[in-house]
């Protein structure tokens, strides 16, 4: 099988038998699914459940003496245990995480920043770029630090600089989980654009512990606990007639959270 050119049916990743063990102790078992082209998957479940390390193990970021097994293929292409430098450029996934703030050098302006990032791109690419994250006025945005952007700001400038990847597996990892609620929308929705307009093969895993964000955005979804899956089900179906009493716990949870009728006193 020659990497590139492996054959894939539509599928832009598969995770067979994915098992991982951190210290000695198993905190992934036997994870499997898959996502397609164009479709937009969430994984959700609580904290500690393993959503970051199975999104580690996709991306090629873990950390070190963590042992892996199992298969995963992004576009066809094996890659477990494979860090991104080693990796073909179809096996490569564009990634967006919580903390904006990491993503960028806090020590250089933004300007000099994309220009690093995109060398060669035009100004009106880069005005193009981030007109379509509703980031307009280049020339104020180039001076100024990170740390000088809201962190919506800053979020999707992260997405901005991830939808210049050609891969055609963005994994956003908590991208809203430290916005307000109207910011999370905007975010959300620039993801939705990224993914539908931009590129409409490109696909999503969008990792959350919140049922409510994840069924504006996503399709299907994924549930995890204590490092297995537990319910694969499509956004209507989960929300309808959760399975497995996990979800619909999360469920009914998030039904209770959503504008309550009473207001407690
Ligand atoms: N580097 C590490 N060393 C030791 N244990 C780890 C390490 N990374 C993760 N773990 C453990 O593995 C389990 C799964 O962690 P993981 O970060 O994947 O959870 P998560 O579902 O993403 O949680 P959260 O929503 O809080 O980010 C947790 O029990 C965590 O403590």
């Amino acid at each position: 099988m020659t990497g590139d050119t492996a054959k894939n049916d539509g599928l832009v990743l598969a995770v067979a038998g994915l098992t991982l063990w951190v210290a000695g102790e198993k905190r992934i078992a036997n994870l499997n699914f898959s996502v397609n082209a164009g479709e937009r998957v969430c994984l959700l479940g609580a904290s500690g459940c393993g959503k970051s390390l199975t999104a580690k193990s996709i991306i090629g970021t873990l950390p070190a003496g963590v042992k892996i097994s199992g298969s995963i293929r992004v576009n066809g292409v094996e890659v477990c245990g494979q860090p991104p430098v080693m990796r073909s450029h179809a096996g490569r996934v564009a990634t967006v995480f919580q903390d904006s703030s990491t993503a960028l050098n806090p020590l250089m302006t933004l300007g000099k920043q994309l220009r690093l990032a995109l060398p060669g791109a035009s100004q009106d690419h880069l005005a193009a770029m981030l007109a379509s994250v509703g980031l307009a006025d280049i020339p104020r945005f180039a001076a100024r630090y990170p740390a000088e952007l809201s962190g919506g700001q800053r979020q999707r400038l992260c997405i901005a600089l991830a939808m210049q990847s050609s891969s055609s597996l963005l994994i956003a990892d908590e991208p809203t989980t430290a916005l307000d609620v109207l910011t999370q929308q905007r975010v959300l929705d620039v993801l939705r654009h990224a993914c539908d307009d931009q590129k409409p093969d490109r696909a999503l895993l969008f990792i959350t512990h919140d049922v409510a964000v994840a069924a504006q955005l996503c399709q299907h979804a994924l549930v995890m606990e204590n490092g297995q899956l537990v319910e694969s089900a499509s956004m209507v179906q989960l929300l309808q007639h959760p399975q497995h009493p996990y979800t619909q716990r999360l469920v009914h949870a998030a039904k209770r959270a959503a504008l309550p009728c009473s207001v407690a006193v």
